[in-house]
């Protein structure tokens, strides 16, 4: 093999274990690159110079113990926080304060649906928020929950849906606007697991190719569903085994 090209392969396979942070990955612009990026909360330092990137079709879990900094790095890699050192930017995403909700989608935990709302409702707010006209919405909305069999939920109040109910509306929001970064927080971490597999089966079925994921977890059973996983330990994204 001609030395440029074992290069570039070594280059690239390394890349799929490592995140490293490169702008670009055989052609492919990252969505979003970090470099030593940290985040201290007074005396805690939550993130220690974390060095990254994420393509288009990525999907990588992100795993560690609470407290590692999971939630850390993913509210910096969505533009919700500001780092206190370090780079971060977005090159195929542009501008940190035009993230949202087309180009970067969070799913939390639990209990992120606004309670007033139904289920149809909740999933139509990014695009209302976007500018959309009312009755498109909620016909895109309608048929993002159909997707997800959820057509029958539609019109019930968060309070009435059970919590992997509620978790997909979640996933349907976060989806609605075809965002370019899905960014996951535990999403599975107040489900069964049987529940949380049905989670997973639904996003990963939902990701289109040009969608990166990044999901937190504790759940080792949950990232093996993800192409690659990130470890995380007191604050530094370790290199995976
Ligand atoms: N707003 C804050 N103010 C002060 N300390 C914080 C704040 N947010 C996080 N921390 C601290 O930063 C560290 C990392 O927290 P983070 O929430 O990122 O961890 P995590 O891996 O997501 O944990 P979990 O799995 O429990 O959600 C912890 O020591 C936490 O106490």
């Amino acid at each position: 093999m001609p030395e440029a090209e074992r290069i570039e392969r070594l280059t690239f396979e390394s890349a799929q274990v490592w995140p490293q942070a490169a702008e670009t990955r055989r052609g492919e612009v990252a969505l979003v690159t970090a470099q030593n990026l940290s985040r201290e909360y007074g005396k805690v330092a939550a993130l220690k110079r974390a060095s990254l990137s994420i393509f288009p079709g990525d999907s990588i879990a992100l795993l560690g113990t609470s407290g590692s900094g999971k939630s850390t790095l993913l509210h910096l890699l969505g533009g919700l926080d500001q780092p206190t050192g370090g780079e971060l930017s977005w090159p195929a995403l542009g501008d940190s304060a035009d993230l949202r909700p087309s180009k970067v989608a969070f799913v939390f935990q639990a209990q992120s649906l606004m309670p007033p709302l139904t289920a149809l409702e909740n999933v139509a707010l990014p695009l209302l928020l976007l500018g959309a006209n009312p009755e498109a919405a909620k016909q895109q909305a309608a048929a993002v929950l159909d997707t997800l069999e959820l057509s029958a939920i539609a019109g019930q109040l968060p309070e009435e849906l059970s919590g992997g109910q509620a978790q997909r509306v979640a996933v349907a929001r976060a989806l609605i606007a075809k965002p370019q970064l899905i960014l996951a927080d535990e999403p599975t971490g107040q489900l069964d697991s049987a529940t949380a597999q049905h989670l997973m089966d639904v996003l990963l079925a939902a990701l289109s190719p040009q969608t990166a994921l990044v999901m937190a977890t504790h759940d080792e059973t949950v990232a093996r569903r993800l192409n690659t996983v990130w470890r995380m330990k007191d604050g530094v994204l370790e290199e995976h085994p």
